[in-house]
């Protein structure tokens, strides 16, 4: 079974991939993808200094995240600039989404020859942007989970512990989807703006029967 789950910036969804992860779930982390093909002689590396230019890199040769992020999320940024980031980046994560689930299958193949074969394969793609990339993704959902929080409580989250200033919070937001739009491709809600918690524990339920497993 393959579950979408997303979220506005911030909004805790790395909280509840962790716990579907320690509850059986396998998780692919597209942040952590994104970091990964853009990492030195990664070709998406190369690619982006030819667009933006060789500023877009430090002097180690590494990515300036904060030079491209500036460029593609500040409210003065070229407004096709981020579509110019996102057409180099996303197929190259899309291909390694791809084998990384390739391999959660053969891993699970070799453990259902064995004793574990009543376990259910889950594999969870977190995906901040998915709602935006919709249309586009190359993979079809059994679930759709949405993690949601209220601005204000996000914009406080991202100044807390991204150290981002109001404004770099407020215009990283105004890029992505918004509520309505991941509501309306999801069919399951978690609220994060309740205690931790109650939060972890609504996620135990989501995920049970979708692990094979009794509900307590
Ligand atoms: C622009 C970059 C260098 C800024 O890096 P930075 O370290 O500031 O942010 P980081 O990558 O940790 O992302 C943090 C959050 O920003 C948001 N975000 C990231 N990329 C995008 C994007 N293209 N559009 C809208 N929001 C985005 C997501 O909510 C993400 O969880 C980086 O985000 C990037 O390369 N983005 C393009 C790839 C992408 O789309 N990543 C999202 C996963 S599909
Ligand atoms: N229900 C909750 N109650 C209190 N704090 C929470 C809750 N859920 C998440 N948080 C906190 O909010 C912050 C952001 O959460 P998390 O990193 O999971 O969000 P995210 O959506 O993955 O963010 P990003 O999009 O930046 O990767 C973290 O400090 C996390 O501990």
């Amino acid at each position: 079974m393959r579950i979408g789950l997303t979220g506005g910036i911030a909004a805790g969804k790395s909280t509840v991939a962790a716990r579907m992860k320690e509850d059986g779930a396998h998780v692919i982390d597209y942040d952590a993808l994104a970091r990964e093909v853009v990492k030195p002689h990664a070709p998406a590396l190369e690619r982006i200094a030819q667009e933006f230019g060789p500023d877009a890199l430090n002097a180690d040769g590494t990515l300036d995240r904060a030079w491209l992020a500036r460029h593609v999320f500040a409210t003065d940024a070229d407004p096709h600039a981020l579509e110019r980031l996102n057409a180099i980046e996303h197929p190259y994560i899309y291909r390694a989404a791809e084998e990384q689930e390739r391999q959660f299958l053969r891993e699970y193949e070799q453990c259902a020859n064995g004793r574990d074969k009543a376990r259910q394969l889950v594999v969870v793609h977190d995906i901040p942007l998915l709602a935006d990339v919709f249309n586009t993704i190359p993979f079809h959902f059994d679930h759709i989970v949405t993690v949601e929080a209220d601005e204000a409580t996000r914009v406080r989250r991202m100044m807390e512990t991204r150290a981002m200033s109001e404004q770099q919070a407020l215009d990283r937001i105004a890029h992505q989807a918004s509520d309505q739009r991941r509501r309306a491709i999801s069919d399951t809600l978690i609220d994060a703006s309740q205690p931790m918690d109650a939060m972890l524990k609504q996620v135990d339920r989501i995920m049970a029967p979708w692990l094979g497993r009794q509900t307590d």
